[in-house]
């Protein structure tokens, strides 16, 4: 589904992705891990068009994304969350969700001024999107909720809401479970295995959270310093020793395995 052939990042003389190739198969969870710096979230924004590569190419269902604009590739079916969530705090929960609809949306200024017809059905639409999206979540009884007022993991299911309001065909998270509770955590977690199995998602990982990585994911890609150093499924990259000494000097706690 998602192919990254020979991509490298450089950043004023820095090299965050170096000749980096994989590939996501489509209807897998499939995780980035690596310790911190490796070029995780680098390599979400060159797939986002943040970035630019100096070199490589990116495909989604054999089209190259280095054509596209950031809004083009949500219309292609990609959507993402953030590592540090990015909500509007003093909006409530709902009017976050239908943001995420935002850059799908057809509409010109004219025919929401005249609120025509067209509109009204629109926004029924979205709202009833906005109400599946909250009942998956569980959080419908949060809907006029202002941001601020929810717990740091709330926070982040409203933030993988909006990414779902599109209707993606392929998720990529963030850090999704960062600085959450172990409660929270399971509810990630499950919630992640819904995507892909009830809502048929390709998922992208980014996670230091080893238990759930290894407990979820069908597939694993190593980094370290901007380039691959393993793959496989969870187990094989578990018990590589090439991983486990990436891993030693990291002083989280949090990126240990278990
Ligand atoms: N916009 C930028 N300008 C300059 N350097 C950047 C930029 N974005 C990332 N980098 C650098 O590229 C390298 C990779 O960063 P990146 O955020 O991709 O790592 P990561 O693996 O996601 O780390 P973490 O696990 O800590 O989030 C780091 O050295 C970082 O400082």
């Amino acid at each position: 589904m998602l192919t990254f052939k020979d991509v490298t990042v450089q950043f004023a003389g820095l090299t965050a992705v170096k000749k980096l190739s994989f590939e996501v198969p489509e209807g897998q969870i499939y995780s980035i891990i690596g310790p911190n710096g490796a070029g995780k979230t680098t390599v979400f924004n060159c797939i986002s068009r943040f970035y630019k590569p100096v070199s490589g190419s990116i495909t989604f269902i054999g089209e190259d994304l280095m054509k596209l604009k950031p809004h083009q590739v949500i219309k292609r079916g990609i959507a993402r969350s953030f590592q540090n969530v990015e909500l509007f705090r003093e909006m409530t929960v709902l009017d976050n969700l239908l943001t995420g609809l935002h850059p799908i949306m057809k509409k010109n200024i004219l025919s929401i001024a005249l609120n025509l017809p067209s509109i009204k059905r629109d926004e029924r639409i979205a709202r009833e999107k906005a109400n599946e999206v909250m009942e998956m979540l569980n959080i419908e009884h949060l809907a006029y909720e202002k941001v601020s007022n929810l717990s740091f993991g709330y926070q982040k299911m409203v933030d993988i809401g909006r990414a779902m309001m599109s209707d993606p065909k392929l998720i990529l998270l963030d850090e999704p479970v960062a600085g959450m509770n172990s409660n929270e955590t399971e509810k990630i977690s499950q919630l992640i295995l819904k995507l892909k199995e009830e809502l048929n998602y390709t998922v992208l990982l980014i996670e230091h959270d080893m238990s759930l990585v290894m407990e979820i994911s069908d597939l694993v890609t190593v980094m370290s310093f901007g380039e691959k150093i393993a793959h496989g499924v969870p187990k094989e990259v578990q018990n590589n020793p090439v991983v486990i000494e990436a891993y030693l000097g990291e002083v989280e706690e949090d990126a240990q395995f278990v």
